[in-house]
């Protein structure tokens, strides 16, 4: 996105607090008025002093008054005008992260799926800080730059034009000096915030699978390809800082060369009687206040194109395709049977993978997906939810195709427990009752025939007692999980790898679970281990995206295929 673009998206979100905009300039020009006008009372003290010994103390003495009266008021117009902008940053800011959030969630899975957690994190949290700093500077500084610019030419050339003809015609340079420092910093700055998020990425990854990391001692070669991007962040945010540090030093020495110029001529037209002493202390307090906003105006545009940068970061997130228009028309299910015909998808065109998949499923069964890993078991599961749409051929549920009712009703539908088991930080109550309030008894009812209730009563608070991941075994986790999905009253279910990764006691206990939770209802299984869906009334077995066997477990067996193989290679395993 070319950067007026992202400028012009950015400024739709300072639209909402327009007022705030126009009362931070009306305070910047009150500010930047009384700033410029107090340098000419103090012009005008120096002329009370005719020579020593001699001086006009009345007169001095208004002035005082006046510029007392002035530093006042520009002090509190300061004060306030910093308290406007930051309530407009903050506030555009938060509104952004908003959108953000809210668009994640209309966003098919392929885009999350496709950028890391890290990733969006950093475009979350990390460049929107970002474009809040340059925000703040930019409504801070630009306005009273500009204001402080325009005024000071008017103020000047009221007192002498030659002179303050010659500070206009030199002031450019100091400004192209700033801004040719200015690009280089920028493209600094932006490798800056890429490699902070490539880091912020890996951190996520690596923090997150320590346990791993730490059992295959992979923690020595982490660490290596993290010290690598952390210096490569440390290089690239010296540069950033060198070029932008240069900004400041190199406009200093332009603005001195100019005051020097100033003052030879000034003291050449006091000689000539042309201009008094206290009109060169003015002309010279000015020269230094215009060039000041053009350094100002050049760190802000070097911050506001760091800003930048990272909005168009934060743009690609909110201008991602959301999932298609959503069909009006609910999934009404009465019987829950599920038809597949001749379904074919694929993650990635040039790579075909579910292929010509076709299975009925009646009303109250229980269907085993199996296969070697990466097979297309989960991918089944994502097209049924339709996180992904399919290709070609149609999935129907009693008989409506599943691509012509909303997706809202159609996971409904559906209880999900997953391998990765979901609980967040808040009581056992608040972790089960999601989305829905239940009572006492029914929660109890729940826990009791899922099993959960065992060690929940043995929790000092019981039901109020606050957990998170960390206080819970993987095997209660499970249980927890399937109790809240018992609880939703699904009319089908989808069971994805939950019975692994626990120990054997627990295992009964939550196979025990899932038996209960199933009963009379059309489940979905994928299991690795086949002692598990040995009553499943159709059992399909996949390989490379296909069904290559099907049929109820005896029959497999009998038909000494694949699945007897797989069977009997984990029956050895644990013999
Ligand atoms: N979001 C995705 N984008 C691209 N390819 C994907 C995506 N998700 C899965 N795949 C690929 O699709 C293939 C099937 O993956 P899937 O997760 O369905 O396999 P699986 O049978 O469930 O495997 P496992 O038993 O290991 O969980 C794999 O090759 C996988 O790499």
């Amino acid at each position: 996105m070319k950067t007026s673009q992202t400028f012009q998206k950015l400024m739709q979100y300072v639209k909402p607090y327009r007022l705030f905009f126009v009362l931070s300039i009306l305070l910047a020009i009150v500010a930047v008025v009384t700033q410029l006008y107090i340098p000419i009372l103090f012009g005008q003290c120096i002329d009370c002093m005719i020579y020593q010994g001699h001086v006009d103390l009345a007169r001095l003495a208004t002035f005082g008054s006046k510029i007392g009266i002035l530093i006042m008021v520009n002090a509190i117009t300061t004060w306030f005008m910093n308290v406007v902008n930051n309530h407009m940053a903050f506030s555009i800011v938060k509104d952004m992260r908003a959108q953000i959030m809210r668009q994640i969630q209309h966003l098919p899975l392929s885009f999350l799926d496709g950028h890391g957690i890290g990733d969006i994190l950093g475009r979350m949290i990390a460049d929107v800080d970002q474009i809040s700093d340059g925000l703040l500077l930019g409504f801070t500084q630009l306005f009273s730059g500009v204001i402080t610019i325009v005024v000071t030419i008017v103020f000047m050339f009221r007192i002498d034009f030659w002179i303050s003809l010659l500070i206009v015609l030199m002031s450019p340079a100091s400004f192209f000096v700033a801004k040719w420092i200015s690009k280089h910093s920028y493209r600094m700055f932006q490798k800056m915030t890429q490699t902070r998020e490539k880091l912020t990425a890996y951190i996520e990854e690596m923090v997150g699978n320590e346990k791993i990391i730490q059992s295959f001692g992979y923690g020595q070669r982490a660490s290596h390809t993290f010290q690598n991007t952390n210096q490569d962040l440390q290089d690239y945010s010296q540069k950033a800082i060198f070029y932008s540090s240069l900004t400041n030093p190199s406009t200093r020495f332009m603005n001195s060369l100019m005051y020097a110029v100033v003052v030879g001529v000034g003291s050449i037209f006091i000689l000539q009687n042309a201009l008094t002493v206290g009109s060169l202390s003015v002309l010279l307090s000015y020269a230094n206040q215009y060039m000041r906003p053009f350094n100002d105006i050049s760190s802000v545009v070097t911050e506001f194109q760091n800003a930048l940068a990272c909005a168009n970061r934060v743009f690609e997130i909110m201008d991602a395709p959301q999932e298609p228009q959503e069909n009006p028309n609910d999934l009404i299910v009465n019987k829950e049977s599920v038809d597949w015909q001749d379904v074919n998808f694929s993650y990635v065109p040039s790579h075909p993978l579910i292929q010509h998949v076709s299975f009925q499923v009646q009303p109250g069964q229980k269907i085993a997906i199996v296969g070697p890993t990466g097979c297309g078991k989960t991918t089944m599961i994502n097209l049924l939810m339709r996180f992904y749409d399919i290709d070609s051929g149609a999935i129907l549920i009693d008989g409506t195709d599943i691509r012509n009712v909303n997706r809202h009703s159609l996971r409904q539908q559906f209880g999900m427990v997953l391998q990765d088991t979901w609980i967040k930080e808040a009581t056992v109550r608040e972790n089960l009752c999601m989305g829905k309030i239940y009572s006492e008894d029914e929660i109890e009812a729940a826990c009791q025939s899922c099993r959960s209730w065992d060690f929940i009563e043995t929790m000092p608070n019981g039901l109020d007692t606050k957990i998170n991941v960390h206080s819970l075994s993987q095997g209660q986790q499970q249980l927890l999980c399937i109790t809240r999905v018992m609880l939703i009253k699904p009319k089908m279910l989808i069971l994805d790898e939950a019975t692994s990764n626990i120990d054997t006691r627990t295992e009964v206990l939550v196979q025990q679970a899932f038996d209960t939770l199933m009963k009379g209802r059309t489940s979905f299984v994928i299991a690795h281990r086949l002692s598990t869906i040995i009553n499943a009334n159709q059992i399909l077995v996949m390989k490379d995206g296909q069904i290559i066997e099907r049929g109820k477990h005896d029959e497999l067996l009998a038909q000494n295929g694949f699945y007897a193989n797989l069977y009997n290679s984990q029956f050895e395993q644990i013999a």
